[in-house]
């Protein structure tokens, strides 16, 4: 049966073991709008009284044409009903759209309301507040005899969700493609959707407070995201969505030209989806073109950049690795940088220990989560007192002072008092932020093997660094002279610390007394502060502790 408004791109037809659907009669291109249509009958948003709603209902059936009045009792409906009140209703429950107005919370459409659904929908539905109608449109190309599919659910989830809100409101089992994945498959596409779930979560607990004091985490979410659904092969609104969130922060944070790039990404999946008249694409086309125009545009100034200053000529994967401001992949035999931020995280940007911080942990095949990779705080000892057991107040990279409690089985007496010194540096693996019910945030502390101190101040630490980065890095067989800076095949290593290389005695003398390699050789002798530089720690096997080279072994 062709479409009964004369639509040449799709018609109703019988559908084994769904009823009726829409079914392409010609080849329907991605972001192509398959249908536009105005309600036939509408649900009032705000009547409560049911008698008043049935009469509302009723009136509205009867003035249907002949013509609409056949489409309609020819729908779907999943309830029995002993009267024609009640086969309305039935109708209406199994059928209703969402309409967005001020009067109306949902309608029926003539042949929107025949489309049936797949958890992998080829098309997507939306109302659009400004032509009034309900539009459906190609998410990617729909061949001619495939049928049109849109989802009936918000949120998708695992399978077995999926599958449980189907069958209790729709009263069907879903056999689509993507339920129909042998189980490997299926399990790898419900963790992905899982986990943009559990990430929406995440983000709207950060809401403002993640835009403007931890944006780089936050960012990372919704990177995570767009990888996610790029994966999943979903190009919907929730895509569309996380470029939206990413243009906010990036604007927010004063980066115009990152916030313009994401929003121009925004508007393109809003125009496939709900086409370039919806409020979506015509609001994030605005900034687009203007991302200073976007309300929290310049709150913060952490991030500045102007609108062209986005790089040219880079490979693509260089291009994300920019926009998403990620921090480089290591270069093999490069040595670890204390002062990566992903590695060794301030306090705010610490996974909070009630969630699952996707940037932190992943489900691992065992279906429990572990670490993606090592992490480890460093902080300043400030301050600290035992009264109960062992306090810090410490001081993070940021210059965030936090408090650290110590709840190991000894309450902090098993670190030796000479090591636990005002001004020395604590390393915390895998350290987590607590929401303590006495005074701020900060750290509590249970294993002691996930600890350590040393003996230095986090600035010197942090100097030493990048001493460390600069003369104890090997690049093709070559490294730096630490007395004279002459780079060369055959330096001898200093036999105390193996950390820094001279040409000969003369430049080694000049090291240890005229740069400071004294002090700093005593130091880099613990072979767990070596071992800070050189552990891979975005490879993770299993949980590392102090003392690390132990681990190692
Ligand atoms: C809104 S109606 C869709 C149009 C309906 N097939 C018809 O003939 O009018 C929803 C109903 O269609 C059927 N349906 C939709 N998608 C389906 C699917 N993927 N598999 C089986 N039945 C489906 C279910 O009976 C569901 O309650």
């Amino acid at each position: 049966m062709p479409s009964t408004t004369g639509n040449p791109l799709y018609a109703l037809q019988d559908v084994p073991g769904k009823g009726k659907g829409l079914v392409a009669i010609e080849k329907i291109f991605k972001g192509t709008r398959i249908l536009s249509e105005e309600p036939i009958i509408t649900i009032p948003r705000n009547e409560l009284n049911s008698e008043r709603l049935r009469t509302t209902i009723s009136q509205q059936i009867d003035a249907l044409s002949e013509h609409q009045r056949q489409g309609f009792l020819s729908m779907h409906s999943i309830y029995p009903y002993g009267n024609t009140a009640e086969q309305y209703l039935g109708i209406l429950r199994t059928n209703t759209l969402p309409i967005d107005t001020d009067e109306s919370g949902g309608g029926i459409f003539l042949e929107a309301c025949r489309i049936n659904h797949a958890c992998d929908n080829n098309a997507q539905k939306g109302w659009n507040e400004n032509t009034m109608t309900h539009t459906v449109h190609a998410l990617r190309d729909i061949n001619k005899g495939e049928e049109i599919t849109i989802t009936y659910i918000v949120v998708l989830r695992d399978r077995k969700a999926r599958r449980e809100a189907l069958q209790a409101k729709f009263d069907f089992e879903c056999l689509c493609p993507l339920c129909s994945l042998p189980l490997e498959q299926s399990q790898e596409s419900d963790r992905r959707l899982d986990e943009i779930h559990c990430l929406d979560g995440v983000i709207d607990q950060l809401g403002t407070e993640g835009v403007l004091s931890s944006p780089l985490r936050t960012l990372r979410y919704f990177d995570q995201q767009v990888l996610l659904y790029n994966e999943q092969g979903r190009e919907d609104v929730g895509l569309a969505q996380a470029y939206v969130n990413a243009a906010q922060i990036a604007i927010a944070n004063s980066d115009l030209a990152r916030g313009r790039i994401f929003a121009e990404r925004a508007v393109s999946v809003w125009r496939t989806a709900l086409g370039g008249d919806s409020t979506q694409a015509i609001e994030n086309g605005t900034i687009a073109r203007d991302p200073s125009k976007y309300i929290l545009y310049g709150v913060s100034k952490k991030w500045r950049t102007t609108e062209d200053e986005a790089p040219s000529g880079l490979e693509s994967s260089d291009f994300e690795d920019w926009l998403w401001r990620r921090e480089k992949p290591k270069i093999l035999g490069q040595l670890a940088n204390l002062r990566s931020r992903a590695t060794f995280p301030g306090f705010i940007d610490l996974p909070d220990e009630n969630d699952v911080d996707p940037e932190f942990y992943e489900s691992s095949h065992t279906g429990r989560y572990r670490p993606r990779r090592h992490w480890c705080f460093l902080g300043e000892i400030v301050d600290f007192t035992t009264l109960l057991r062992l306090q810090m107040e410490i001081k993070d990279v940021d210059g965030t002072t936090i408090p650290l409690y110590f709840y190991t089985d000894s309450r902090g007496s098993e670190l030796v008092p000479a090591q636990v010194q005002k001004g020395y540096t604590v390393a915390i693996l895998y350290a987590e932020r607590h929401a303590f019910m006495f005074c701020e945030p900060g750290i509590r502390h249970e294993d002691p093997q996930m600890i350590k101190i040393f003996p230095l101040s986090l600035h010197k630490l942090l100097v030493l660094n990048d001493q460390v980065q600069q003369f104890s890095t090997e690049l093709d067989g070559i490294r730096m002279c630490h007395g004279c800076g002459k780079k060369a095949a055959s330096l001898h290593r200093c036999s105390k610390c193996s950390s820094f290389w001279y040409c000969g005695r003369a430049c080694q003398v000049a090291g240890w007394n005229e740069k400071g390699h004294k002090s700093d050789c005593k130091f880099l002798k613990d072979p767990d502060l070596r071992e800070l530089f050189v552990l891979k720690w975005d490879e993770f096997d299993n949980h590392i502790r102090f003392p690390l080279h132990a681990t190692k072994d």
